[in-house]
């Protein structure tokens, strides 16, 4: 990862890109989502790819061919592999992927990824900007969670808090948020559950520099009015079972 995509401000280490994708790209990954497998929960929805992760947060796949569909794989994952930040993973590469849709007015509750991924986790933005808000772990009140369909409300942190140890991302359509080392066994994260993000500026935005249209923001009078946001998150599950081995692989030939 280059410095200069550097998030100044929270623990090492965030990296922003912005336009890490073209609005072309954009489209087709958005059209490529399948309308028949999204799991509702009450915020928001999502869909796990190759699939979800089992109670000992493992991921069964069904044969040795690439867990994900072309459509993730190129060109999202294909950049992040370039990127350099997923080689030194469980598998050198990203093996799962997790697609959230979030209207205006939805979120996630602070929560931290935790042990069941290989800790590096790649979000590419669709659709619409939102505000991530992290925020330095507490000794208490927090849970670590994989998928997140269960996410305890009232815990972690004000969502406006403005103490030091809270720090707020713009996240614009496109871009590319990257978060591992102390950011990710530190820090939570959420998203809160407003219809516009508000006072976005040089000193509450700590990844302002680093936006690709910070004239767009500041015209609209520091707010961001929420649109529907689709964000994948990408990362590497330590625990893999190949399904297809252990059932039929023995006893076969
Ligand atoms: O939508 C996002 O950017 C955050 C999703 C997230 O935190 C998660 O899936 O663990
Ligand atoms: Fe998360």
């Amino acid at each position: 990862m280059q410095d200069r995509h550097r998030v100044p401000g929270p623990p090492e280490s965030i990296f922003y890109i912005p336009n890490f994708i073209t609005k072309a790209e954009e489209a087709k990954i958005l059209e490529s989502i399948p309308p028949n497998k999204w799991i509702a929960l009450s915020h928001r929805r999502l869909q796990a790819w190759p699939a979800r992760l089992t109670a000992t947060n493992t991921l069964i796949t069904s044969s040795s061919a690439s867990s994900l569909p072309s459509w993730l794989q190129d060109p999202v994952v294909s950049r992040i592999q370039a990127l350099g930040v997923i080689q030194g993973s469980t598998h050198g590469d990203v093996n799962h992927c997790l697609i959230n849709e979030y209207l205006p007015g939805q979120g996630i509750m602070p929560h931290e990824d935790g042990g069941a991924y290989w800790p590096v986790v790649a979000t590419v933005s669709l659709g619409a900007s939102v505000v991530l808000h992290v925020t330095a772990k507490i000794a208490s009140g927090h849970m670590a969670e994989g998928e997140g369909e269960s996410r305890k409300e009232g815990e972690g942190v004000e969502e406006e808090s403005r103490n030091e140890g809270s720090w707020r991302i713009l996240q614009e359509p496109r871009s590319l948020l990257v978060t591992f080392g102390a950011a990710y066994t530190e820090t939570l994260h959420g998203i809160a559950e407003v219809e516009e993000d508000v006072g976005l500026r040089e000193g509450t935005v700590a990844n302002w520099n680093l936006l690709g249209d910070r004239e767009g923001i500041v015209k609209a009078g520091g707010r961001n009015v929420r649109g529907t946001r689709v964000s994948l998150t990408l990362r590497d599950v330590r625990k893999v079972s190949k399904l297809g081995g252990k059932l039929f692989g023995k006893g076969r030939s």
